[in-house]
């Protein structure tokens, strides 16, 4: 495989190849196709493009302000820049850098917030805690999974390949039409959820989506790279684009919570919304309480491989349209799209690495589009290579891998649910 400086040098011989391939691939499309395209589809092309490979000029990399990344950076081949879009450094705030984007009101970009030491370990909750019984994966649909996941019977197989376990397809010979094989998440129009029609959404019929019938037994070991997401907290329902509260609540492990909730306090909000009086609350705007009151009850882990896309959507499935959303990314870097209320306002690329934290708050940022185009191939830091052997298998996994662990509050301050008993 070329290795991406030769890719990003017009005068190799592996651009020249890779241009060859590519003007092949590419002969018969027809020019006039991107002519509808929306600012953010168009956005997300350019991105995701393998050739030629995008040039990073007017990504904001926040890490190119920071001395000690820059071995991480270099590494890494790919970087974008830190002037590509206004930002404004949050001031007086001791121990965290934080910045907020003046076209995106309510976001607010936490580099590095996530030390080397807790990135493994959120590596390891993400993939030995998370993706398993009782959570659900995207893989749980299809498959009739060991009870301590893939990756944990995996990681089990490893001395002794005997162990590694056949996974049986859920979907039986009298389970007919055949629905969509495990894959990235599919995106459906849902009604934004709101206090006033919660109840409606809680009683809407989630029934369970079919396994696929055309899917073979395949071994955990082949599986653990088809993992896409887990859920953490209430549990989702990806039919519907709801929330399934009649399903009960799950866990929010402390070591996610406590993470979440140190990034929202560290914020000085005062200077995020100021004097705006945005809107955010019946009678105050609920800002002045986050620091106290801001509590994540739900969230998923996405798991990206480096071909994997993550198409531009909105989370409003949250009855809480305002309170922070906490984003962490773990294993390699990304670009981030982040826009406006409709795919018609263009969108600012950020570029996440590993330890990067994106808080999401507010009317606005809450209900803006963003996706993710690209996973950015090579750029695993070092602090997340091999040290020892417990950590090997994790770094075998990593070197193609994005984790993103996104956590959310479906539920306002003094909101009660009128749920059944028993129901959470
Ligand atoms: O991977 C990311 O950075 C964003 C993920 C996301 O937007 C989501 O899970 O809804
Ligand atoms: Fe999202």
């Amino acid at each position: 495989m070329p290795s991406l400086s030769q890719l990003h040098d017009p005068t190799s011989n592996e651009y020249k190849k890779a241009r060859r391939l590519y003007l092949k691939a590419t002969k018969n499309r027809d020019p006039n196709t991107d002519i509808d395209w929306t600012p953010f589809r168009a956005a997300e092309k350019k991105y995701k493009a393998r050739f030629p490979p995008p040039d990073l000029g007017n990504v904001l990399d926040l890490a190119t302000l920071d001395s000690t990344r820059e071995q991480e950076i270099n590494e890494g081949v790919w970087r974008g820049c830190s002037d590509a879009i206004e930002y404004r450094q949050l001031a007086g705030m001791a121990h965290v850098k934080a910045y907020v984007v003046p076209r995106i009101p309510g976001l607010v970009l936490l580099p590095s917030f996530v030390s080397s030491e807790k990135q493994k370990n959120l590596v390891r909750w993400s993939l030995s805690d998370q993706a398993r019984f009782p959570n659900e994966t995207n893989l749980d649909v299809h498959y009739v999974l060991p009870e301590q996941g893939v990756w944990n019977t995996w990681l089990n197989s490893r001395d002794d390949p005997a162990k590694d376990v056949l996974v049986i397809p859920k979907a039986t010979a009298d389970t007919l039409g055949a629905q969509e094989p495990p894959g990235p998440r599919q995106l459906i129009n849902n009604t934004p959820a709101n206090a006033a029609n919660f109840s409606s959404i809680s009683s809407t019929p989630k029934p369970p989506q079919a396994p696929s019938a055309t899917i073979k037994p395949t071994l955990s070991s082949a599986l653990v790279p088809k993992l896409r997401w887990a859920n953490i907290g209430w549990y989702y329902h990806w039919g519907t684009k709801q929330y399934d509260f009649a399903k009960g609540k799950g866990a929010i492990h402390p070591c996610i919570r406590d993470i979440c909730r140190d990034a929202v306090a560290a914020v000085d909000w005062r200077q995020v919304y100021g004097d705006t009086k945005a809107d955010l609350g019946d009678t105050e705007p609920d800002w002045t309480t986050w620091n106290e009151t801001y509590e994540p009850d739900a969230g998923i882990v996405n798991f990206y491989q480096t071909k994997d896309t993550l198409m531009a959507h909105v989370d409003r499935s949250e009855i809480c349209a305002t309170s922070p959303l906490v984003s962490i990314s773990l294993g390699n870097a990304a670009v981030f799209l982040i826009g406006g209320l409709t795919r018609d306002t263009e969108p600012v690329p950020i570029l996440l690495r590993s330890g990067d934290v994106v808080i999401m708050s507010g009317p606005e940022c809450r209900r803006a589009y963003h996706g993710v185009p690209r996973i950015l191939e090579g750029t695993l830091p070092s602090h997340l290579k091999s040290m020892d052997d417990d950590w090997r298998p994790y770094e075998e996994y990593l070197r193609t891998t994005r984790i993103n662990v996104n956590v959310r509050q479906v539920f306002p301050r003094g909101f009660k649910p009128d749920l059944e008993p028993g129901n959470g």
